[in-house]
């Protein structure tokens, strides 16, 4: 097994200073490097990706699954503004800074949403982003590598192969190794009546699953887009160049045509241009892919107006419709929990050193996991959380949209609120709306994944090194309240059944021996995270006349040479980790974009 550490460095930037390009991506993410990967496999077709992040350097919090966290690139410190529904705290807004963006940092679940998900988005105006259409681009994202085969039947992995991909650039695995605890938390989520489902990426992603990872079984190490997407092709590809350490400031106009970027060297400072003859595409993440068009003047023209910036397209929806999954861990102490568990490998030196040399030499180990949040995930309708899904939706409805906006929203982002909570309210009893894990040690991780609040990103200063203001407006809208509860108590029945109860698990946090039902909800929202580093939608891809920002295609509204491929642009946040389907729409924008330049 080739070890992270010896992994040859390729550490690698190419000149742009005051060239031209044929396209210029902004922010070499997973997103930026897919599309910038599938550009240039034209070969006379010349690529730039400019990162503010570096190369990361094999670290084994990077590569080691078992390793992962703490782990290094992180964007820090990026905080929230105060929550007012949360009592005012600010909060982590988790981001990669680093080539390959999420997926260098992430805990590597690698999964897809539910149909209906896709659906509804193309019902609000992503034309084209269905289930069925989105299907071929999640399998050429990835190679699907099945588990042994006894290993599988005894821990109950199951797959579906006519939905997975074989020659893709993505390695997706399951983890060769559990803790025992896992056993106990599948019988006791089986036992509540929690349907067993047999591959969440075939369209039904409810029940109770296995989850798999962005990693390569064969080095049993991570697959980031900068290795899939980056090194598998770099040797043949002198067209394809990847600009670390600098920082898009904004996007060159001439009209409403966009012709290039400016961009800062992080180490000098220096502030250069570089052209782009066919497109300018933005992929700098849900947070800054909409501060770099606000600072090129797309956005709502009153708000940059503020700032002194002209203003190229009002497009008031720049930076509306900030989405993520809320994140509450819940800590039990297990007095008669079997060792090892999800935490051994922090609290047990002896133990880590095992497992390391284990793992090195090529053997089932818990560093084969990301042992922070569990082998296996629940996710539920809501009225498999609750047995009065009905009061949840009928306060849902009850609320007046434009007062969850703050009151006075624009006309065309508040029509598009609407249209959202109408079909995702429709949709609360069929699709997950939230997730229970379990790492099998002291922590169990519960998610809202649809909420209804929304947030926004606004500009706090005309300069690009100037975080943005990150308002996740979370639980703004009480419903999502209510969800976090019904999820809350779901848990504790499921601690409370034979099989997780045998571990004597005693609630530690949030709500220890709380019983009233408002004095629970007030520890909840004492303990909530509003980021599970999902953020999300931000230049949505719905009608110009719902608040959207780019259309179909990813072209943004009202210019010429400009598009957005990032996850800002799904219209709402998917259930269940979102990198999948970052990957899966990159690969469909790539060939959108490619199409429309006839390089197809
Ligand atoms: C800690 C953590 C854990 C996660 N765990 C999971 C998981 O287990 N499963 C899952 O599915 N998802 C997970 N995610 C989420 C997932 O990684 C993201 O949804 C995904 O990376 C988003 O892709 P993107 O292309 O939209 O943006 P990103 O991958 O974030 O890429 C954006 C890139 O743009 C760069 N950038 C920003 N501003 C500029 C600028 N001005 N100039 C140049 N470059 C810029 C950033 O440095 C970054 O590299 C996790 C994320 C984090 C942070």
């Amino acid at each position: 097994r080739p070890l992270a550490g010896r992994y040859a460095q390729r550490i690698e930037s190419r000149a742009a200073s005051n060239g031209t390009y044929d396209f210029i991506i902004a922010g070499g993410g997973i997103a930026g490097l897919t599309v910038a990967d599938r550009l240039s496999e034209v070969a006379n077709v010349s690529v730039l990706v400019i990162e503010y992040g570096p190369f990361d350097q094999r670290d084994d919090g990077v590569m080691i699954p078992g390793a992962y966290f703490p782990v290094p690139y992180l964007w820090l410190p990026l905080m929230s503004t105060p929550q007012t529904a949360l009592g005012g705290a600010s909060y982590l807004v988790p981001a990669g800074r680093v080539v390959g963006g999420g997926s260098v940092v992430n805990a590597m679940f690698f999964h897809r949403s539910s149909a209906e998900d896709y659906d509804a988005w193309d019902k609000l105006g992503a034309t084209g982003w269905t289930w069925k259409k989105l299907l071929p681009y999640f399998k050429k994202s990835e190679t699907f590598h099945a588990p042994d085969s006894t290993y599988a039947a005894e821990h109950n992995l199951t797959w579906d192969e006519s939905v997975h991909g074989f020659s893709g650039p993505v390695q997706a695995s399951y983890a060769p190794y559990d803790f025992p605890g896992a056993a106990n938390f599948y019988n006791g989520a089986r036992s509540l009546g929690v349907q067993a489902r047999e591959d969440p990426n075939a369209g039904d992603a409810t029940g109770i699953f296995h989850l798999q990872h962005s990693v390569d079984p064969k080095t049993q190490t991570r697959s980031s887009a900068r290795i899939n997407h980056y090194d598998r092709v770099i040797d043949s590809r002198p067209n394809y160049h990847v600009l670390p350490n600098s920082i898009v400031g904004k996007v060159i106009f001439e009209g409403t045509t966009a012709v290039g970027v400016e961009y800062i060297d992080r180490a000098s400072g220096v502030t250069s241009t570089v052209r782009a003859s066919k497109e300018v595409i933005i992929s700098a993440g849900s947070v800054h892919s909409p501060q770099i068009l606000q600072l090129s003047g797309i956005g709502d023209a009153s708000q940059l107006a503020a700032f002194g910036i002209e203003s190229v397209v009002d497009l008031p929806g720049v930076g509306q419709n900030l989405q993520d999954h809320l994140n509450l861990k819940v800590d039990y102490n297990y007095t008669s929990n079997v060792f090892p568990d999800g935490g051994s490998l922090q609290s047990n030196a002896t133990y880590a050193a095992e497992q390391r040399a284990l793992y090195d030499a090529g053997k089932p180990s818990a560093f084969d996991i990301t042992a922070t949040t569990g082998s296996q995930i629940i996710q539920l309708p809501l009225s498999n959380w609750t047995s009065d899904s009905a009061s949840i939706i009928a306060l849902a409805k009850s609320q007046d949209p434009s007062a969850l906006l703050g009151g006075n929203p624009d006309p065309t982002v508040l029509s598009g609120f609407k249209k959202q909570r109408e079909i995702i309210i429709s949709n609360f009893d069929t699709v997950a709306i939230g997730d229970i894990s379990w790492n099998t040690g002291p922590e169990t991780s519960i998610y809202v994944t649809r909420p209804l609040s929304r947030g926004t990103v606004k500009l706090n200063s005309t300069s690009i090194l100037v975080d943005p203001l990150i308002d996740f407006g979370a639980i703004t809208d009480p419903t999502d309240l209510e969800m976090l509860l019904a999820i809350y108590l779901k848990n504790r029945e499921l601690m409370a059944t034979p099989d997780i109860a045998v571990l004597g698990p005693i609630e530690t946090t949030p709500a220890p021996g709380l019983t009233d039902l408002e004095q629970i909800k007030t520890a909840l929202k004492a303990n909530v995270a509003p980021s599970n580093a999902h953020m999300c939608c931000t230049n949505a891809m719905m009608a110009r006349e719902d608040g959207g920002v780019v259309d179909p295609q990813n072209r943004v509204y009202g210019t010429k040479g400009l598009s957005v491929v990032d996850a800002s642009v799904w219209p709402f946040v998917v259930a269940g980790g979102p990198q999948a389907s970052v990957y899966a729409g990159a690969e469909k924008a790539a060939d959108v974009i490619k199409a429309r330049h006839g390089l197809l």
